[in-house]
């Protein structure tokens, strides 16, 4: 649906040319929802307003549903923009305008006559539940209840693409919710592309199916959400993961561990074992093993388990004792699954990768 081919895009600067976006190519695939996150000024907002060419990239091919828009003329970049609707973190609502008169400016700009205006108005307001607040003004409505209009308004010219600029960087955690589940409502039901940029990766973890990661105009990485989550490659997305699943063990956990291998009865040796599982493996009875099979001595020091599309994903610290043999048989059987993430040597103070 969306097809960004080695975009790049230069801003002027009193210094010369600042480069927003160097090289950028990346595909959404139709009725997909598609996260941009990076951190501020790694070029996100650039890079959305290059789909619908309100930055027209300085090289590179900007299709969507099929059409080269850099090549457009004014009046068939006015007619593609139709098909691309576009959310606000600020909403933009027209505060002299009511609720309906907000989603109904499109349509009266493109000429539409007022009845054909109410029969496409009425529904788009029921669908983001504002019904019952058409005649309100944004004054009188909160700033959940303003996005739903923005997402109304983005809506009236029936767009196949809905971007969202950080539609809900503005709210608190449980309206971003409510909002994230009215943009699924809308991909799935009006099969709607949805391509969203924010910086925090709770709100891709709720709703994205694929994710890209800007750093300073490029691609750190692409991929499955759940992908990205579980086998992070680059720091930047480990950074961003963070605080969802925390990369670096709390001081606490490193003390109790230490502790531990302190205490070890003779002959026996002890480890750091770092699980990261997705989808079905996180069902599998792994720690039964550890403890039945191999005769181990396990102590959870540390863990989560979450969510995405549906999918289990989570993480565990775990401090494992006992015979040389079983642990390294231990070590075996955790990565012939891929589960395991890092066995850290502990004295040494150092992790090691596996
Ligand atoms: N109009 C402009 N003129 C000059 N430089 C700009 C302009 N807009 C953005 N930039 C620069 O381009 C780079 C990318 O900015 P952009 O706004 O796309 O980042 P962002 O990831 O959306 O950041 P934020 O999350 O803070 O909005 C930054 O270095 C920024 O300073």
């Amino acid at each position: 649906m969306i097809d960004l081919r080695d975009i790049t895009l230069n801003y002027p600067g009193p210094q010369g040319p600042v480069t927003a976006l160097a090289g950028i190519t990346l595909r959404v695939a139709p009725r997909e929802i598609f996260g941009i996150i990076g951190r501020s000024g790694a070029g996100k907002s650039s890079l959305v307003r290059v789909i619908n060419l309100l930055n027209r990239p300085c090289s590179g091919q900007v299709l969507v549903d099929g059409r080269d828009m850099t090549r457009l003329s004014e009046a068939e970049l006015r007619a593609a923009r139709r098909d691309i609707g576009m959310v606000f973190q600020h909403f933009n609502l027209l505060s002299s305008r009511t609720v309906y008169g907000n989603v109904a400016l499109p349509l009266e700009l493109s000429g539409m006559d007022k009845a054909a205006i109410r029969a496409r108005v009425q529904p788009l307001l029921e669908l983001v539940g504002l019904a019952e607040l058409a005649e309100r003004y944004p004054a009188q409505i909160s700033g959940g209840q303003k996005q739903r209009v923005g997402i109304a308004r983005a809506l009236a010219s029936q767009p196949k693409v809905l971007l969202s600029d950080e539609a809900t960087s503005a709210l608190d955690p449980e309206t971003t919710r409510s909002i994230l589940d009215l943009l699924r409502r809308v991909n799935r039901e009006l099969g709607v592309t949805v391509v969203l940029i924010t910086h925090q990766m709770q709100v891709i973890k709720q709703i994205a199916e694929r994710v890209a990661v800007i750093d300073a105009g490029q691609i750190a990485e692409m991929g499955s959400v759940l992908q990205l989550f579980t086998h992070p490659r680059e720091a930047i997305t480990r950074s961003l993961i963070d605080e969802i699943v925390p990369q670096t063990l709390p001081e606490t956990v490193l003390a109790r561990v230490h502790a531990l291998s302190q205490n070890l009865p003779a002959g026996q040796t002890g480890k750091l074992l770092r699980l990261s599982y997705a989808g079905e493996q996180a069902y599998e009875p792994i720690l039964a093993h550890l403890i039945r099979e191999l005769g181990l001595d396990v102590s959870i020091l540390h863990g989560q388990i979450d969510e995405i599309q549906e999918q289990a994903f989570g993480s565990l610290a775990l401090y494992v004792s006992g015979a040389a043999t079983d642990l390294a048989r231990a070590g075996d059987f955790l990565h012939a699954r891929g589960v395991l993430a890092h066995v850290d040597a502990v004295q040494a103070g150092e992790a090691a990768h596996v």
